[in-house]
């Protein structure tokens, strides 16, 4: 696949808030110039606890899991425009988690000798690469914070009503609310921890409410945030 075609597809189809949907036009190009894509097969590694970080990608179809080192947990789901492998380039320890292809994968992968040149004639890309890692901070708070209290609560019956409906990987599925204060009673929460969760969920960009019908923007983020 040549890199204008490739960087084309990619930026066409990722969301905003990705790593790539947040570079300019002559940011992407840079990346694309030295960047390789490389495919893995469903189930393969991408990197492995403890390894040497050598280099870091964009994912540019497909999706994988980041798993902690026991290899058990899921951490995240990362997507098209995500970044992966960055932080054994930027801090220069070893791999911190375990990346698995959940689908067939195309990643464009860039040296770390290449990404450093890349930064230093173009600093933004830090702040970009910067800007990801402090939501992905703010999220595992966010989610520690919250484990079993009315947010993940209200998460995870949102995750159930989706999976329920088959809905859980297509982005946009409605779940049906009759109000929040019967949500809030079904639940046993108070009417405004639930008007609280939504909020959250609104600002994060994960649901967007009206007239009783949630639509589930993002239903990857909000099963990581359910476990
Ligand atoms: N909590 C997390 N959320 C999303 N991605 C992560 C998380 N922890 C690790 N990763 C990704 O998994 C990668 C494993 O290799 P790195 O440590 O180089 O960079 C890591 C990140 O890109």
């Amino acid at each position: 696949m040549t890199s204008s075609l490739w960087t084309h597809e990619l930026s066409a189809r990722c969301a905003q808030s990705t790593f790539w949907g947040r570079l300019k036009d002559n940011e992407r190009a840079a990346f694309a110039n030295v960047a390789k894509v490389e495919r893995y097969k469903r189930g393969m590694s991408l990197m492995n606890v403890g390894d040497p970080g050598s280099w870091l990608a964009v994912l540019c179809v497909g999706r994988v899991r980041i798993l902690d080192g026991t290899g058990d947990r899921l951490v995240a789901i990362r997507v098209p425009g995500d970044i992966v492998g960055e932080q054994a380039i930027i801090d220069q320890q070893r791999r911190s988690a375990v990346v698995v292809a959940d689908s067939a994968v195309r990643a464009a992968q860039v040296r770390a000798k290449e990404f450093e040149r890349l930064i230093s004639a173009m600093p933004r890309l830090l702040r970009v690469v910067c800007t990801v890692i402090s939501e992905r901070l703010r999220e595992a708070t966010l989610a520690n914070a919250s484990q079993n209290d009315s947010f993940t609560k209200v998460v995870r019956y949102l995750v159930n009503e989706l999976e329920r409906g088959g809905g859980l990987a297509s982005t946009n599925s409605a779940v049906h609310i009759k109000s929040q204060d019967q949500l809030a009673a079904l639940l046993g929460l108070s009417r405004e921890s639930v008007v609280r969760a939504f909020r959250r969920l609104r600002d994060l960009g994960v649901v967007a409410t009206r007239n009783g019908v949630v639509t589930v923007c993002d239903p990857l983020r909000l099963r990581v945030l359910a476990r």
